[in-house]
């Protein structure tokens, strides 16, 4: 097998914390990490309480740490708030634009709540992963100022309900995204793990995009990185092994669908994701046959935010001094 060598992974113990705190100094950042979060009290407080003590209370390399709980119906809020996440939900933020949900649409709401330049995002479901993620994924942002967009790479096993390792993971990764990049965007095959839910970019790349609500953020901001900036802007770091909680097949089908409807959009095809919402029809055996089921997925997109608030891109820190 041929190892993860493609030039652009970062190894991050080529830096060290002291290198991100005097860059971050030097640049006059303002980190951000953004936690989105729907149905997650098991697992949010944890991923709250680790990034927490690690980078706000022990060392100031991140300055603002908010979960955006979206649409949840158990305790997440609770449990982010009192492990010290500022906690929005992302029905509250901006209620005029109209209601959405999805994880994309909570990543967009942040950029209007928000005040970091420079915006950090991780899955709140985390099971396997450590207080390391976080300076890895901000480091090319940090020191390099070409970079945009940075992408995690891990080995991401795929655990059977004992907690085992069954087999590799990211079976939307292998089966849609990655052909789909290898069809539509070869100068994107080299992505490692196109569809990580940890990923850090700049504000002023994020607000200029538009943002598929449900699961397509990812490729889409992959492919709007790439459109704009070029695809070396684009870093991977190596982040070790991560491991999440999983999606019944099932549940997954909704989710290959935002995807592929953000690529579809991107490459200007037209499609029943026109609509905003497409039908998926799945099925279930029954005595005697097989009973359909219907899900209704939202394939909607947000626009750019500066477009809705020219704030938006800006710190909002800064906006005093103009
Ligand atoms: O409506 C939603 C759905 C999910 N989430 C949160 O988003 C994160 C990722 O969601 P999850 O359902 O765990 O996604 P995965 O199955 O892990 O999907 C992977 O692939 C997706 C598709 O690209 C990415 O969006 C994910 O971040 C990535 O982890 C979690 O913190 C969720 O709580 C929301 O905030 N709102
Ligand atoms: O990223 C993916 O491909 C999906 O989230 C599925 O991941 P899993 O197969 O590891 O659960």
């Amino acid at each position: 097998m041929t190892p993860a060598s493609t030039d652009d992974v970062r190894d991050p113990t080529t830096w060290s914390v002291e290198d991100l705190l005097a860059a971050k100094h030097r640049g006059g950042h303002h980190v951000t990490v953004v936690i989105p979060a729907r149905d997650e009290e098991s697992t949010v407080g944890s991923v709250v309480e680790v990034v927490r003590r690690a980078w706000v209370d022990e060392v100031p390399l991140v300055d603002e740490l908010v979960v955006i709980d979206s649409d949840s119906v158990d305790a997440t809020a609770e449990r982010a708030r009192s492990a010290g996440a500022i906690v929005h939900r992302a029905c509250d933020i901006r209620p005029d634009l109209g209601p959405a949900q999805g994880k994309g649409e909570a990543l967009w709401k942040a950029l209007h709540i928000t005040t970091g330049d420079v915006l950090a995002f991780l899955d709140a479901d985390l099971i396997e992963w450590g207080p390391h993620f976080v300076p890895a994924l901000l480091g090319p942002l940090l020191l390099e100022p070409g970079i945009q967009l940075v992408k995690a790479v891990y080995h991401r096993p795929l655990l059977d309900a004992t907690g085992r390792e069954a087999e590799t993971g990211g079976r939307v990764t292998e089966l849609v995204a990655r052909p789909l990049l290898a069809l539509n965007a070869p100068e994107l095959a080299h992505i490692i793990q196109p569809l990580s839910g940890e990923w850090a970019i700049r504000r002023s790349a994020f607000a200029r995009m538009f943002v598929p609500v449900g699961y397509g953020v990812e490729i889409a901001a992959l492919l709007d990185t790439t459109s704009a900036h070029g695809p070396e802007a684009i870093a991977q770091v190596d982040l070790g092994r991560r491991a999440h909680r999983h999606h019944r097949h099932d549940t997954l089908g909704p989710m290959a669908v935002q995807v592929m409807a953000a690529v579809e959009r991107r490459l200007g095809e037209r499609s029943a994701a026109d609509a905003g919402v497409v039908a998926l029809q799945q099925f279930d055996p029954v005595e005697g046959g097989f009973a359909a089921r219907w899900r209704q997925v939202d394939v909607a997109e947000r626009p750019p935010a500066i477009s809705l608030d020219p704030l938006a891109e800006v710190d909002p820190r800064r906006q005093d001094d103009s």
